[in-house]
């Protein structure tokens, strides 16, 4: 069976593991079970009809006498590239407008209230080529460009807060950024927030393309909640996501592209980890398929010249801050993760682990400052 043919871990371990232990091993490895959420027949129907998978979660939290519970519906969505990598750039992206538009109804359907797309959702990954043109040919204006244009009016007709993640280009010196768009349900953008870390790993030849973000750790109110975005390599960086929650994001989307000879084992852990530490929600989206582009490329690691970056593995998920997660979409077909939860759960679980009242954030501060100094002296104690 080829990397790309395997469907899903849950759907192996559901095939695999004896029905009586199933349970016990679900719950050692991915925390509290969440119910399975009912949607409705339409967009069952309309996912059955446009050839992705839908699914959706619910995430619950313990009634409290002073609050009313606090309950949003996200959707996640993550595809192949719809037209060949050297079919004519505007071709591409509308076909990729019109793919996301008929998944986002379907998110509508069930009354999704913020939607997250993967990163660089507009175009291939074409980061590994290096090649300028026509890539760059890709970026738009976060403020007015044409997928800005394309998510307001989505934004606007379904009620939905829409996080748009694509090349920025900013129009005055023509800065490449790697951009997150928050439209707001309303219609209008209500900001941006830029990719803070950039890879130098494998064939992610990004730095070739864009600056390291200069937004900080922004965190967008919206009315339904207060949300960040950590796009993709961002995820490794602990400290990244912890200031999102430090600027108190409730949920941190992270809208990702990579595949799974270089991050497959970590993309599990890392988004969920940082959901645990931080008494927050997070979501991982990664795109699927595998995109072959014209020109051989290399990325000075002695590896064969080749034309495609692997295969992209999917597998979005959401993670809660008890532990549990939902199950990972396929990691081969386009698809739509709906999950509901209520944002009490971060408070109820921050009062249950108080990680961030036993922080000891005023100590680290300054330790973390002491290494970052050219005359820092590691803390050895040798005989
Ligand atoms: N898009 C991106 O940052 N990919 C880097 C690879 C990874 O973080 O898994």
């Amino acid at each position: 069976m080829s990397v790309s043919e395997f469907e899903s871990l849950e759907n192996t371990l559901e095939k695999h593991i004896p029905h009586d232990e199933l349970k016990e091993v679900k719950r050692i490895l991915f925390g509290k079970e969440p119910k399975k959420l009912a949607l409705p027949a339409c967009a069952v129907e309309a996912a059955l009809e446009r050839d992705f998978e839908l699914q959706g979660y619910l995430f619950e939290a313990s009634p409290e006498q002073l609050r009313p519970p606090r309950i949003v519906r996200i959707g996640l969505i993550q595809n192949r590239i719809v037209l060949p990598t050297d079919a004519p750039v505007l071709d591409q992206i509308n076909a990729l407008h019109n793919r996301i538009g008929e998944m986002v109804e379907a998110a509508a359907m069930c009354g999704v209230n913020i939607v997250c797309f993967q990163e660089a959702w507009t175009m291939p990954f074409a980061f590994c080529t290096r090649e300028k043109e026509p890539w760059t040919e890709f970026a738009e204006s976060a403020e007015g460009g044409y997928t800005t244009q394309f998510c307001k009016k989505l934004a606007q007709k379904y009620n939905m807060v829409v996080i748009s993640p694509i090349l920025e280009r900013e129009e005055t010196n023509n800065v490449l950024w790697n951009t997150a768009v928050v439209v707001s349900n309303s219609g209008n953008v209500l900001g941006k927030t830029r990719k803070n870390h950039i890879p130098r790993v494998g064939d992610f030849n990004e730095s070739t393309y864009y600056m390291e973000g200069n937004t900080g750790h922004r965190v967008f109110q919206t009315q339904f909640g207060k949300i960040a975005v950590n796009i993709c390599y961002g995820r490794h960086h602990p400290l990244n996501w912890f200031m999102y929650s430090m600027n108190g994001a409730e949920i941190i989307f992270n809208p990702s592209a990579t595949v799974g000879g270089l991050s497959e084992p970590m993309w599990s852990i890392e988004a969920r980890n940082a959901a645990i530490a931080n008494h927050c929600f997070t979501c991982g989206i990664n795109r699927v398929g595998t995109e072959h582009f014209n020109n051989e490329f290399t990325s000075g690691d002695g590896k064969k010249a080749h034309q495609d970056l692997g295969h992209f593995y999917g597998s979005s998920y959401v993670a809660a801050p008890d532990g549990s997660r939902s199950p990972g979409l396929s990691r081969t077909r386009d698809g739509l993760l709906v999950t509901e939860m209520d944002l009490n759960l971060t408070r109820q679980i921050s009062d249950k682990w108080s990680f961030k009242m036993t922080g000891r954030y005023a100590e680290y501060a300054e330790e973390l400052t002491r290494t970052t100094r050219e005359d820092f002296k590691p803390n050895i104690i040798k005989e």
